[in-house]
C-alpha cells in the first residue's frame, strides 16, 4: 500500500513522517524530492529564481520517474507499506500554480501536469492532506525558498482543494493547525485504519 503525505510547506509533513517510523519500523519511508542526483538537480532549480518553470516541472517529474523505478515499485512488489513525504500531488498543486503564474501558455496547468503523470505513474492508495492556512504555513516554513510565500501558497492550496474535490475517497484531511502531538495522533489513527482495511 502506498500512502502519501501532502500539504503546504510547514504543514508538518516531515514531523508526522518521522513519528510514523516508530509505529511502522518495517515500512519503506521515502520522499520527494529524493536524494538521488535527479533530486539534486531539482534542488538546484529550486535555488534559482530564474529557473524556467516548464524545465523545473520536468526535473521534478524525472525525479519522480526514478523514484518510482528505484524505490516505490520495488517496495510495493515486496508487499511493503510505503509512506512518502510528498509525491505526485505536490507536482499537480505546486507546478500547477507555478505554470499558471508564469503564463507559460498552458491553459489548464493542473490537468496538464496530471496528464503527464497518467501514462507512467503509480497513484497513491491514500493521501493524508495536512490542512493549514498559507500564512501559518509560510511562517512555520521560515520562507526559505522561492515557493514559501503566502500568496503563492494560497494558489497551491486552491489546487490541493481541487484535487481533493476530484478524488475525495483517496484524501484524508487532517487539521494541521493543532498541536504537533494531536496532529501526529490523528495521522496515526488514519494510517492504522487504512492498514487494517
Ligand atoms: N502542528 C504543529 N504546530 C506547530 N508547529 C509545527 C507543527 N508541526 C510542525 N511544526 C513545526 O513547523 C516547522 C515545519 O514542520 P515540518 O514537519 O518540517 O513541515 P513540512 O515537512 O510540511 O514542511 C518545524 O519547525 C516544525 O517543528
Ligand atoms: C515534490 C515537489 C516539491 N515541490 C516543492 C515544495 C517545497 O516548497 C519544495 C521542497 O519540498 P520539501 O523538501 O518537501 O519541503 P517542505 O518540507 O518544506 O514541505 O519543493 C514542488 O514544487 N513540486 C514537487 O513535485
Amino acid at each position: 500500500m502506498l500512502i502519501t503525505l501532502e500539504g503546504l510547506d510547514g504543514s508538518g509533513k516531515t514531523t508526522v513522517w518521522e513519528a510514523l517510523h516508530d509505529v511502522y519500523p518495517d515500512a519503506t519511508f521515502t520522499r520527494e524530492p529524493t536524494d538521488s542526483w535527479y533530486g539534486e538537480a531539482v534542488a538546484r532549480s529550486m535555488g534559482d529564481p530564474e529557473a524556467d518553470p516548464l524545465a523545473e516541472l520536468f526535473l521534478y517529474t524525472a525525479d519522480h520517474a526514478n523514484h518510482l523505478s528505484e524505490t516505490v515499485r520495488p517496495a510495493l512488489s515486496d508487499g511493503d507499506l510505503v509512506i512518502a513525504d510528498r509525491y505526485s500531488d505536490s507536482r499537480f498543486a505546486y507546478q500547477g500554480a507555478t505554470l499558471a503564474r508564469a503564463d507559460a501558455g498552458i491553459e489548464r496547468p493542473v490537468e496538464y501536469v496530471r496528464g503527464i503523470h497518467a501514462a507512467f505513474s503509480r497513484p497513491p492508495d491514500a493521501t493524508i492532506y495536512l490542512d493549514l492556512d498559507p500564512k501559518t504555513a509560510a511562517e512555520r516554513a521560515g520562507r526559505t525558498d522561492k515557493f514559501e510565500r503566502d500568496g503563492y501558497l494560497a494558489a497551491v492550496r486552491d489546487n490541493y482543494e481541487r484535487l481533493i474535490d476530484a478524488d475525495p475517497g483517496r484524501f484524508h484531511r487532517v487539521d494541521a493547525t493543532r498541536a504537533p502531538e494531536d496532529v501526529v495522533a490523528r495521522v496515526e489513527e488514519v494510517v492504522a485504519d487504512l492498514v487494517e482495511r
